[in-house]
C-alpha cells in the first residue's frame, strides 16, 4: 500500500486531520517525567493509575506509571491494567532483556494486542501457533485475556456496515503478497521472521529481538491470567504475541515533542501507516500532545490501490474499531509542492546520513526492505550524498569538485573512518569528553597522521585523507564536540564558579561549543540549499546554535577573558529592536494565503536573515574558533564560498586574526546573530509544524 495526494498541494501545509492513536507507551525514561495517557510533562504531584474494582494479580511492586490528572488516570487505567503492561514493567525490572533497550515497543505490543482483541480486529486466516492454542488450555478461566482469542475471528457486524459505509469491504485482515496485516497494518512478520533474501544477509539480531520480545509478552499476559509468575525460557510460541510486535517493529513512530525529545512510540491507522519511506521525502510529519488544534483540515490523501479512503478511517481520521480515543495524535505535512496523484512519502531514517553506508543499512536492519527512491536510484549519487562522503586532502576540496575517492586507497579511508568512530565513542560510551575532545580536534585537523607526526610539512598532510568538512561523520563530530565541550564547561564552572582559572577554562570551552554548534548549522544548511527535505534537521540545528550562542553572550566572563573595560549592555534593548540590516524583529505567519506569495515571501526572509547571520559571524568567528585548532581553519562557518576559491586546510593560512573589537561590542554582535539563528530555525520550523498560535 501506499498514499497519494488526492489534490494539488502547496509547498507547505497539512496534509491529515490529527489522526489519534491505536495504541502508544511512553518510553521507560519518561515514565516518571510525562503523563502516560496524554504525554504532557507531569505535575508536581502525579496521579497514580486507578486499580480496577477487583484488581486480578497486579503486581504489587513498583515500577508503575503515572499520570497528569485524575481524567487521565481514569481514561487510562483500564488498558494500562488490563493489557498486562504492570506485569511486564514487573518481569522487565527483574531480568531486563539484553536485545531490547527499553521495554516501550513491548508495552506498545500489549496494549495494542489488547485493543486488537477488544475490537475483534484480530486476524481471520493468521491463525494462531499450536503453542498458542495450548496456551489458552494452560490459561483456562472464564476472564482470562487468552480465553478472548477463541472469539477474535470474526468481526462484529456493527463495525462491517461501518466499513461498508466507506467503501471498505475487509477490515480485520488479509494477506496481500505473503504479508498478514491486522486492521489493514502490514505485520511484515513473514520477512522479519522467515526472510531469505539473496543479496542481504539476514538480520539475525532481529530475529533474537523478536524471540525474546514475544516470550516476555507472553509471560506478562500469562502472569495477568494466572496467579504466578512464568519462566519465560519455558514458554512456547506465541503466533499472536508475535504477529502483534512484528506490526511495531514494522509500522511504530518515535513520538516527539515540540523540542525533538523523543518521549515514547506510538502506533497510527492505516492513513499514516500507509505513507512509505523516501530518502527525499515531500511530507513530514508532527505530533499534537495535550493541546487541542483548531485549524483542521480534512484528509487529503489517500491509498493509491482505490479511491477509498484508508481501511478502518473516516474523513476526520476517526478509527472504526480499534483506538482509545485518547493520546498523541500525528498530523502530516508537506514540505514540497505535490502534484494531485503523487505518491506522499515520510523519512523513516536521518537523510543526512549518505546511501550506501547508513540510510540502506538502517532501512534493511530496521524494516527489511532497500530502498529505491530518487535519491537512492540516480546512476551518480546526489551531490548531498557525494558530499556526505567527502574525503579530502588539503588542496583536493572544492565543493563542486567531488570525485577525490580515487585518490585514496579504500583501506585507508576505512580506517579513518573508524578511527573517528572510536573517537566519538570515547565520548558516548566512556563519558571521557575531554580525551574525546582532543581526539576529534586532532582528526578533523590532520587527519590519522601518528602522533609523532603531528606537525609535519604540508606535503605530508596532502599525502593523506582527511574527512572533508561536510562528510556525516565530520558532522557527527562537530554534534559530538558542541556537547562535549560543553559538558567540559558546565563541570569546570560547577567546581568552583568563581575562581578566574577555572572561569575562564570554561568561558572558552563554551565558546568552542558554541562555535560547533554554529558549524552544524552552516554545515547543514549549504547540503539543505540541494535536499529540501532535510529542513527538520537543519531547523534544529539553527535553533540549537541560537540557545547556544545566548548563553555564552549571557556569561560573566567576557571582561576579563577580552581584557577591556566593562561596559554595560542594555540586553533588553537588543532583543526588542529590529535589526538595521533585516529589519526583522520576529517571524509570524504571511497574511497572504496565496502559495505563490508564501513562497516569496518564504524565499526573502531566508536571504535576509543568512545574509545578516553570515556578516554577524564574521564578526565574532575568530573570538568563538581561537581555542580550537580545527575551527581556526575555517574562515566562516556559513557561508562556504571561501570553498571555491581557495585550498582549504592549508594549515597556518587561516591562522585567526586576534579581533581588535571590545567585549561589549562582541556580546552585541552575539546576540544579534542569536537572534538571528533563532528566527531563521523559526522560520524552517514552521515548514515541519506550522507557525505557532
Ligand atoms: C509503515 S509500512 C508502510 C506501508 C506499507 N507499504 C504497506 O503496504 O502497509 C512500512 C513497510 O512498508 C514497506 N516500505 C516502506 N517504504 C518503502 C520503500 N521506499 N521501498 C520499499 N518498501 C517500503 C516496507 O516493507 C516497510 O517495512
Amino acid at each position: 500500500m501506499e498514499m497519494k495526494a488526492v489534490e494539488d498541494i502547496a509547498m507547505v501545509g497539512d496534509l491529515t486531520p490529527p489522526i489519534p492513536p491505536l495504541a502508544f507507551a511512553l518510553h521507560d525514561s519518561a515514565l516518571n517525567s510525562h503523563c502516560s495517557a496524554c504525554f504532557t510533562p507531569l505535575p508536581a504531584v502525579p496521579f497514580p493509575p486507578l486499580l480496577p474494582r477487583k484488581p486480578r494479580n497486579v503486581p504489587n511492586r513498583r515500577p508503575t506509571v503515572l499520570y497528569c490528572s485524575s481524567l487521565c488516570s481514569s481514561l487510562d487505567s483500564p488498558l494500562h491494567f488490563s493489557s498486562a503492561e504492570p506485569h511486564l514493567l514487573y518481569l522487565f525490572s527483574h531480568s531486563p532483556l539484553p536485545a531490547w533497550g527499553g521495554s516501550s515497543d513491548l508495552r506498545l505490543s500489549l496494549r495494542l494486542l489488547h485493543t486488537f482483541q477488544k475490537s475483534n480486529l484480530f486476524p481471520l486466516k493468521g491463525g494462531i501457533s499450536s503453542g498458542a492454542r495450548r496456551l489458552m488450555k494452560i490459561g483456562g478461566k472464564k476472564d482470562d485475556p487468552l480465553e478472548e482469542n477463541k472469539n477474535f475471528k470474526v468481526p462484529d457486524e456493527k463495525l462491517e456496515n461501518q466499513a461498508a459505509q466507506c467503501g471498505v469491504t475487509e477490515i480485520s485482515s488479509q494477506r496481500d503478497c505473503g504479508l498478514e496485516r491486522i486492521a489493514g497494518l502490514m505485520t511484515n512478520r513473514e520477512r522479519l521472521v522467515f526472510g531469505e533474501f539473496e543479496n542481504y544477509p539476514f538480520p539475525e539480531s532481529m530475529l533474537e529481538r523478536i524471540r525474546e520480545g514475544t516470550k516476555a509478552i507472553a509471560a506478562a499476559r500469562m502472569m495477568l491470567a494466572r496467579e504466578e509468575e512464568v519462566c519465560v525460557e519455558s514458554l512456547p510460541e506465541y503466533h499472536m504475541e508475535e504477529l502483534v510486535l512484528c506490526l511495531v517493529l514494522t509500522n511504530a513512530v518515535e513520538v516527539q515533542d515540540r523540542s525533538g525529545h523523543s518521549i515514547g512510540v506510538a502506533v497510527y491507522g492505516t492513513s499514516f501507516s500507509w505513507i512509505n519511506h523516501s530518502c527525499s521525502p515531500n511530507a513530514c510529519y508532527r505530533f499534537l500532545i495535550g493541546s487541542e488544534d483548531k485549524n483542521c483540515v480534512c484528509l487529503r490523501i489517500s491509498p493509491a490501490a482505490t479511491n477509498n479512503r484508508c481501511g478502518n478511517e473516516l474523513e476526520d481520521g476517526t478509527i472504526l474499531g480499534g483506538g482509545v480515543g485518547y493520546g498523541p495524535r500525528v498530523v502530516v505535512r508537506s514540505i514540497k509542492a505535490i502534484e494531485k496523484g503523487e505518491e506522499v512519502t515520510i523519512a523513516y531514517t536521518d537523510l543526512l546520513q549518505p546511501k550506501v553506508e547508513m540510510r540502506q543499512e538502517e532501512l534493511w536492519l530496521k524494516y527489511l526492505f532497500c530502498c529505491c527512491c530518487k535519491r537512492c536510484s540516480v546512476p551518480h549519487s546526489t551531490y548531498v550524498d557525494r558530499a556526505l562522503q567527502m574525503v579530502s586532502a588539503t588542496n583536493h576540496c572544492r565543493s563542486n569538485m567531488i570525485s577525490d575517492h580515487e585518490l585514496y586507497k579504500d583501506e585507508e579511508i576505512k580506517k579513518l573512518m573508524e578511527t573517528f568512530d572510536e573517537a566519538i565513542g570515547i565520548y558516548l560510551s566512556f563519558n571521557d569528553p575531554e580525551r574525546c575532545c582532543e581526539k576529534l580536534e586532532t582528526l578533523l585537523t590532520y587527519g590519522d597522521i601518528e602522533e609523532e607526526n603531528l606537525k609535519p610539512e604540508e606535503e605530508k598532510l596532502l599525502e593523506k585523507p582527511k574527512l572533508h568538512l561536510f562528510h556525516h561523520l565530520s558532522i557527527d563530530a562537530y554534534t559530538t564536540l558542541t556537547s562535549a565541550y560543553k559538558v567540559r564547561a558546565s563541570d569546570l564552572l560547577s567546581v568552583d564558579s568563581h575562581a578566574i582559572e577555572h572561569g575562564l577554562q570554561g568561558f572558552d570551552m563554551y565558546k568552542t561549543s558554541a562555535a560547533y554548534s554554529l558549524l552544524v548549522a552552516g554545515v547543514s544548511d549549504h547540503l539543505f540549499m540541494f535536499e529540501s527535505s532535510l529542513v527538520a534537521s537543519v531547523a534544529n540545528f539553527w535553533t540549537a546554535a541560537g540557545e547556544s550562542l545566548l548563553s555564552l553572550s549571557g556569561l560573566k566572563w567576557w571582561d576579563s577573558s577580552l581584557k577591556t573595560d566593562p561596559v554595560k549592555l542594555d540586553i533588553k534593548s537588543l532583543f526588542s529592536t529590529e535589526c538595521s540590516h533585516c529589519s526583522l524583529s520576529g517571524i509570524s505567519e504571511p497574511s497572504s494565503k496565496n502559495s505563490q506569495d508564501h513562497t516569496i515571501w518564504f524565499q526573502e526572509t531566508k536571504m535576509l536573515l543568512l545574509n545578516c547571520i553570515a556578516s554577524l559571524t564574521s564578526d565574532v568567528w575568530s573570538t568563538l574558533s581561537s581555542q580550537s585548532s580545527f575551527l581556526k581553519l575555517i574562515p566562516n562557518p556559513t557561508d562556504f564560498s571561501w570553498l571555491e576559491s581557495i585550498e582549504y586546510l592549508k594549515v597556518s593560512r587561516f591562522e585567526s586574526h586576534v579581533s581588535g573589537a571590545r567585549a561589549d561590542e562582541i556580546q552585541s554582535s552575539l546576540i544579534l546573530l542569536a537572534i538571528h539563528c533563532l528566527m531563521y530555525g523559526e522560520l524552517l520550523t514552521s515548514i515541519c509544524y506550522g507557525f505557532a498560535p
